[in-house]
């Protein structure tokens, strides 16, 4: 098998603001052409780790290398071949998209201009578009972004947050666009939507006090902290609330009108209790399913809150 460079590796990366430590020690790379979705609560530090890898923040401690060349802050000759969406793209509103672009392939001196321009408005279906870009919806100026992120043709993409301000269907159009980006430029992004990273990404990292706490393929995320799970269905939230007093103390979570029970036995014994405890409580579940973890679960599990969700 032919070994994957790592096109972006971070070794023992530390950032602090003032006294509050953001980022205590985080190491991780990046296999070349794959999709890595960056997770973590608010104010974990992705942000934060994005720009360092852009050179717009400085580290305290550590090494950051994109392309196998390391990252200095300032004008960082590694930015040539990384592109960036930030989470909220500001544009020239009196430009249309073809101008806009223009300007940009001006500034970073690309070659071959109107060729490339066309087709990455191609790419982000934003071909026939003459209008100006302050008529755009929040979707448009995200594909505008991407075009322009793209331009120079980079060997990794840093997307912050590109979804959150989409509606579904937007959504899925961005999500599609970064999947066809796979195997020639690498993805790293930031989200808060698990749905999302689930779908599209190859490997996930997920930042936690300061450290990556987990950094692997979804198959082997699953595997060491993802336990099977008994989902209930009950009739409504109130009877879901009375089945998860009636489960405890296994480690119920209960959610709207479903009560979900991690277990480590053989699945039989779990689901033999729940049954025996639904039947003298005199609950009737519409629906009992086997399934494995979510990544949101997953997610909790790994920031050390596995047992604690309970939305009423
Ligand atoms: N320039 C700055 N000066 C001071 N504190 C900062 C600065 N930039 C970020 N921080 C702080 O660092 C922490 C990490 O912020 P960061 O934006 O990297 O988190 P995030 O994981 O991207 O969060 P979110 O998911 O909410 O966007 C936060 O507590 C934030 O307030």
């Amino acid at each position: 098998m032919i070994a994957v460079a790592d096109i972006l590796t971070l070794s023992h990366v530390q950032k602090a603001f003032g006294s509050k430590q953001v980022l205590k020690d985080v190491d991780f790379s990046i296999p070349q052409g794959s999709i890595f979705g960056f997770v973590g609560e608010n104010g974990a530090g992705k942000t934060t780790t994005m720009k360092l890898i852009l050179g717009l923040e400085k580290a305290d401690a550590g090494i950051i290398t994109v392309g196998g060349q390391t990252v200095h802050f300032g004008a960082t000759k590694t930015n040539r071949i990384t592109g960036y969406l930030p989470d909220v793209p500001a544009f020239y509103g009196y430009m249309t998209p073809v101008e806009y672009l223009d300007l940009c392939a001006r500034i970073t001196g690309i070659s071959g201009r109107q060729h490339r321009i066309a087709e990455m408005l191609d790419l982000v279906q934003l071909k026939a578009d003459k209008h100006r870009i302050r008529g755009f919806s929040r979707g448009m100026k995200q594909r505008l972004g991407i075009a322009q992120a793209l331009l120079n043709r980079p060997q990794l993409l840093i997307c912050d947050e590109p979804t959150s301000a989409l509606d579904p269907a937007g959504r899925n159009e961005f999500l599609e666009l970064l999947a066809s980006l796979r195997g020639q430029t690498t993805v790293l992004f930031s989200t808060h939507i698990l749905s999302d990273v689930e779908r599209i990404s190859d490997r996930v990292g997920i930042l936690h006090d300061g450290h990556l706490q987990a950094c692997d393929t979804l198959a082997n995320l699953h595997q060491q902290f993802g336990r099977p799970q008994i989902k209930l269905t009950l009739s409504d939230t109130q009877t879901a609330q009375r089945c998860g007093q009636v489960l405890r103390p296994l480690p119920v979570q209960v959610q709207a009108n479903q009560v979900t029970i991690p277990y480590q036995d053989a699945y039989e014994t779990t689901a033999q209790q729940v049954l025996r405890a639904l039947v003298t409580a005199d609950i009737t579940p519409i629906a009992l399913q086997r399934q494995s973890a979510t990544l949101e679960q997953i997610f909790l599990e790994v920031i050390g809150n596995g047992h604690t969700i309970n939305h009423a």
